[in-house]
């Protein structure tokens, strides 16, 4: 059995950064930037007020100083003229400063008569002046490859870019499998179960960039097996679930085969998601999970996300860890990496007594999952132990 680092990296080797599509800004958001974006104009793109006030030039500023107002300029329309000393115009903010102008004076700061306006004493130091170029010059860019978050929208939007590339959204086909397994919905015989896990990954794998195609259920023969593979033809990945283990009807390592899967490992030290295989059918990546619903789950936290990443060009990297602080003693660890259904409050770990993998409930209380190293000795409360948040 490899280790869960060394099944990372085989993962990495399979898939590669898919190709750079032109989306408009509004659909830009979740998406991946593909390549570095350059500002089209400086912002802002002329010296502007930041209050709403009068314009002077500074070297005239001083307690008691008199001024005549001239004209306005108010944002989206400027004061054409050059103010002269002893001239001022009636700024707002955003507008932009005339020529001969270069500090605003708070409207709070000025007694107002007529035309004329007198500074008060105690005037406020600050100048009120955005220079222009002060957010961004043109040409400055937003560094690719980036998860484009809605700040970054809004800074693309005042670049004035209006297509953004972004990587292609992987399409992912997933493969529940199994003779007792229905869809959500229609009525299961006596035997049988209703497909879940299928469900979960659809909705963690769209939530992070995905487009899935959720395929009819295989049953558990050659055949099923077969058309199943067939169905996922043109997806970047394939994703089965179940009949990955040792069991007389667990066929999918065969059926993988038989469809020419290059099989680049099968079998993690982890727990859950032991039987985890993986390889290339075609121009496809293949994932097999096991079928436990929640091995199947962790499995996409551990494996599946940061192969989506890798997918979308982000940086290829497992899911990030950080620590809290253990809430009870803990057994010491097998020889596989655990990684235990637990709740994160206020930097405190609370791990579930019952890890069965086959506990949707738990897993659905559970926001983190506390990561035990293969081997790894009794832990007491207050130990500092490393989480995955999910
Ligand atoms: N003798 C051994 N038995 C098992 C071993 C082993 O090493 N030796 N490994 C165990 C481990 S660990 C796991 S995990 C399971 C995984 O087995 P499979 O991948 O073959 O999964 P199935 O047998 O098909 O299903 C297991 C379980 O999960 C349910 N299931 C499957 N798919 C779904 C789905 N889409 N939605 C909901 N539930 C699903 C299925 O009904 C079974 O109950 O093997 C152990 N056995
Ligand atoms: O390791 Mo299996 O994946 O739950 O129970």
């Amino acid at each position: 059995m490899i280790s869960v680092a060394q099944a990372l990296d085989a993962l990495f080797a399979l898939v590669s950064p898919l190709d750079v599509e032109d989306v408009p800004l509004r659909e830009a958001h979740g998406r991946v930037l593909a390549r570095s974006v350059a500002a089209q104009r400086s912002q802002p793109p002329f010296a502007a007020s930041a209050m709403d006030g009068y314009a002077v030039a500074a070297a005239q500023a001083a307690p008691g100083a008199r001024f005549t107002v001239i004209g306005e300029s108010a944002a989206g329309h400027r004061f054409d003229g050059t103010v002269a000393a002893g001239q001022a115009v009636r700024i707002f903010t955003g507008a932009p400063l005339p020529a001969g102008t270069d500090r605003v004076i708070i409207q709070e700061d000025v007694d107002r008569s007529g035309d004329v306006i007198t500074l008060k004493d105690n005037l406020d130091t600050n100048p009120y002046v955005r220079p222009a170029g002060n957010d961004f010059a043109a040409g400055s860019t937003l560094d690719a490859p980036r998860l484009i978050g809605p700040n970054d929208i809004a800074l693309m939007a005042s670049m004035n870019i209006a297509a953004v590339p972004v990587t292609r959204k992987p399409v992912v086909a997933i493969i529940a499998t199994g003779d007792e397994l229905v869809q959500p919905g229609e009525a299961p015989g006596p035997d049988q179960i209703i497909a879940s896990n299928s469900y979960g990954l659809a909705a963690l794998l769209a939530q992070h960039g995905a487009i899935t195609r959720m395929l009819p259920i295989a049953k558990d023969t050659h055949e099923s097996l077969a058309l199943a593979f067939e169905l996922a033809r043109g997806a970047d990945l394939i994703v089965t679930i179940g009949g990955a283990s040792v069991g007389d009807h667990d066929l999918v390592g065969a059926a993988a085969s038989a469809q020419g899967m290059d099989r680049a490992f099968y079998k993690v030290a982890m727990r859950p998601g032991k039987p985890l295989m993986a390889g290339r059918i075609g121009d496809a990546a293949m994932i097999g999970l096991p079928g436990n619903p929640v091995s199947a789950m962790v499995c996409g936290h551990i494996f599946i996300l940061p192969v989506l990443r890798v997918m979308l060009g982000l940086p290829a990297g497992p899911a990030p860890r950080t620590k809290a602080e253990l809430t009870q003693p803990l057994t010491d660890n097998g020889p596989r990496e655990h990684y235990m259904r637990a709740r994160v409050d206020s930097g405190q770990v609370t791990v579930f007594e019952r890890q069965d993998s086959a506990l949707l409930s738990v897993l659905s209380q559970a926001n983190a999952l506390a990561v035990r190293a293969p081997g790894d000795g009794p832990r007491l409360p207050g130990d500092r132990i490393e989480i995955i948040a999910i």
